[in-house]
């Protein structure tokens, strides 16, 4: 993506030295000079995302240690019509030991948790309770999701409900006619108006960019939402009929990498909807480190939203420990 807006003023340190939260990004007025500015080249987009997972290659100890660094990033999740207070806390208790201990004292590793719990909000407070004695945040989708077709106050009231049920992360959907008709002030609005009703929740902003129709769309999008006070920028909701894809994800980091550079805010990104391999885990992290640095490489800043990562990440480690492949019964998921 190109712009050609510039901050004229660097900050002064450039990479955190610690996972100390960076400061919450409170959005800045709607510029749709800056909107109307991005482009994409589609075909260009295309080709370097095909290259990055050939960009490193990270293998043995390495891969060990970042398969270790993306559980920390996944957002363990279950949205589905079936879910039921049983399995969300099944779901709770691998977020609180998502690898085996036998496993973790092999790789030498301390104890390990992931970014964060993302269901429902009926089931916000099974959660919420089953999380108790840890720092793990639950994470409720909100206004409708996924189609987030719902009025316009019964979002609000939505995400207000999962804030008072204890949720401390809000993944909200945006309209996505707003896109499609070019109406960026509505969606500048929408969005600000959310990050309102989620108060000191974390929000994070689904595009669902399959349902955008162009790369430029989801340059766009990425930007107003950013503006609009977004604390990450996520692709999908995992019920598109496509969802995270690389050259998505390298559209949706360039545009945080320039809201950064011209505002200062560092801004997270979240990839979701099947994300199932480890294999594809590990091309996310190269994505990030190669787009915007080891500053975004922790889920302060990065998480993966995914329902089955967790399984496959946590058979290649026991792969690396043993030399061979665990039954599926070893590592079950709930
Ligand atoms: O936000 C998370 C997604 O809904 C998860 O999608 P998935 O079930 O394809 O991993």
């Amino acid at each position: 993506m190109t712009t050609t807006k510039r901050r004229t003023e660097p900050e002064a340190s450039q990479e955190p030295t610690s996972l100390a939260l960076p400061a919450r990004n409170d959005g800045i007025p709607l510029d749709l000079d800056w909107v109307r500015q991005v482009r994409v080249n589609r075909s260009a987009v295309e080709r370097r995302a095909a290259t990055l997972p050939t960009r490193r290659t990270v293998k043995k100890e390495w891969q060990a240690a970042w398969l270790l660094r993306a559980i920390t990033c996944i957002d363990l999740t279950t949205l589905a019509g079936d879910d039921t207070p049983g399995n969300v806390l099944r779901l709770c208790m691998k977020a609180r030991q998502p690898v085996r201990s036998d496993i973790l004292t092999a790789l030498g590793a301390d104890e390990l948790q992931v970014g964060a719990v993302c269901v429902y909000h009926n089931l916000v407070s099974v959660a919420v309770e089953a999380l108790q004695g840890t720092t793990i945040p639950v994470a409720a989708v909100s206004t409708g999701f996924p189609a987030g077709q719902n009025p316009f106050a019964q979002k609000l009231q939505e995400i207000e409900a999962s804030v008072q049920a204890g949720a401390r992360e809000i993944d909200i959907v945006i309209s996505r006619a707003h896109v499609l008709t070019g109406n960026w002030q509505a969606l500048y609005d929408e969005v600000r108006a959310f990050r309102a009703a989620c108060g000191d929740a974390h929000m994070k902003t689904i595009l669902a960019t399959h349902e955008l129709a162009t790369l430029r769309h989801v340059g766009m999008a990425s930007l107003v939402c950013m503006m609009a006070g977004a604390d990450f920028i996520k692709t999908s909701t995992g019920k598109e009929a496509v969802n995270a894809t690389l050259p998505v994800g390298l559209v949706m980091t360039r545009a945080i990498r320039d809201y950064y550079e011209l505002t200062g805010y560092k801004v997270g990104f979240k990839p979701a909807g099947g994300i199932r391999t480890a294999k594809s885990a590990l091309d996310w992290l190269i994505l990030m480190k190669e787009e915007l640095g080891n500053a975004w490489l922790n889920n302060t800043l990065f998480r993966i939203g995914a329902s089955g990562l967790l399984s496959d990440i946590e058979r290649q480690l026991a792969y690396f420990v043993n030399g061979r492949y665990a039954a599926a019964h070893h590592n079950p998921m709930v």
